[in-house]
C-alpha cells in the first residue's frame, strides 16, 4: 500500500519577468519504509519535488498525499535535512537537537532521554556539551541527521545531504544513516548528483529529465544490494551493472536536452 502518493504534480513559477514550467505529470508512490532517490540534470525539479513533499511550496495542480491524506494535514510527518547543517552557533549540540522538541511543547525529559539516545548512536555521547564550531563537517551532519529524527518525522527528505563532505566521511555517514533509517524503518526521499551514492542507499531511483521536469525512468535496486551496506553495495559486481545503465539514461538525457536547446535556439525562441 502507498505510504506517500504524487498524483499528477505540476508546478510552475511565475514572477514579473519569466515563467518556468518546472514540473510535468510527476506521479509515484512510496511504500513505508521504501528509500528512494531522485537522480537527474541540474534544474530538473528535484528540489521542487522537496519543496512540494514538504509543504513548503503548493503545488500548481494535482495531489500530494500521506496515508491517503493530503500531506498539509499531517503535522511535524516531515524531517528535512539538507547540504548546510544549520546548527545555531551558540546553542550546545544537546540544545541544537532539542530545538524542535522545544518548538513543540514536547516533553521535554522525554526529548533530552531520546535525543541523548540518539547521540549515542551516532557515535556524539562525548560532545553533547560542545558547541557546533568545534565539531568536524561529518560530525555536524550526524547532529543535524539526529536534530531531525527527534521529531519522529513520517518521511524523511534528503536534499544532497553528504554533498559538501570529503569523500572518506561521506561514505561513512552514508553507511550510518542507512542503518540508522534501516532500523526506524524510516521513508526517505534523498536528492543526489551522485549515481553511486543513489544506489548504494536506495531501494528504487528515479531518473528525471528536464524542460519541464518529469520522471523518466524508474530503477529498481537489486535486491543482493539493497540488503548491503551501502559502502559494500560499490564492490557488488551488479553495482557495476546497474552504474552503467543508469549512467547511459542520463547520457541520453543529457544529449536529448542539449540536443533541444540547440533547436530551440535555431528556432528563435
Ligand atoms: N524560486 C524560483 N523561481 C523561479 N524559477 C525557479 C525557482 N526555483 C527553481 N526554479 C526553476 O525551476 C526549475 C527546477 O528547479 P529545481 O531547483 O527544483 O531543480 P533541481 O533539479 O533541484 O536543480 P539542482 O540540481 O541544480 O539543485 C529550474 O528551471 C529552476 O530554474
Amino acid at each position: 500500500m502507498s505510504f506517500l502518493t504524487l498524483d499528477q504534480v505540476e508546478h510552475h513559477y511565475f514572477s514579473k519577468e519569466s515563467y518556468t514550467k518546472a514540473l510535468a505529470n510527476i506521479s509515484f508512490s512510496v511504500k513505508e519504509g521504501e528509500f528512494i532517490a531522485l537522480l537527474g540534470p541540474s534544474g530538473c525539479g528535484k528540489s521542487t519535488i522537496l519543496s512540494i513533499i514538504a509543504g513548503i511550496m503548493k503545488q500548481t495542480a494535482g495531489n500530494v498525499l500521506l496515508q491517503q491524506r493530503p500531506i498539509s494535514d499531517s503535522e511535524m510527518a516531515i524531517g528535512y535535512m539538507l547540504q548546510q547543517d544549520y546548527l545555531f552557533p551558540w546553542k550546545t549540540i544537546l540544545d541544537n537537537v532539542l530545538l524542535g522538541p522545544k518548538i513543540s511543547k514536547n516533553k521535554t525529559e522525554e526529548a533530552k532521554e531520546t535525543a541523548l539516545e540518539l547521540l549515542k548512536e551516532v557515535g556524539l555521547s562525548d560532545v553533547t556539551n560542545a558547541y557546533p564550531a568545534s565539531l568536524s563537517g561529518g560530525m555536524r551532519q550526524r547532529v543535524a541527521l539526529v536534530r531531525t529524527l527527534i521529531n519522529n518525522p513520517k518521511i524523511l527528505l534528503l536534499d544532497e545531504p553528504f554533498s559538501a563532505l570529503d569523500y572518506q566521511t561521506k561514505l561513512k555517514l552514508e553507511d550510518l544513516v542507512s542503518q540508522l533509517l534501516k532500523m526506524y524503518h524510516k521513508t526517505t526521499v534523498l536528492v543526489t548528483h551522485d549515481i553511486g551514492e543513489a544506489i548504494a542507499m536506495s531501494d528504487r531511483i528515479f531518473i528525471m529529465d528536464t524542460n519541464p521536469g518529469t520522471i523518466s525512468k524508474v530503477f529498481e535496486v537489486p535486491i543482493e544490494l539493497r540488503n548491503e551496506e551501502p559502502f559494500l553495495v560499490r564492490r557488488h559486481p551488479k553495482y557495476h551493472i546497474i552504474f552503467e545503465k543508469i549512467w547511459k539514461e542520463l547520457d541520453k538525457e543529457e544529449i536529448v536536452t542539449t540536443e533541444s536547446k540547440v533547436v530551440s535556439k535555431e528556432n528563435g525562441d
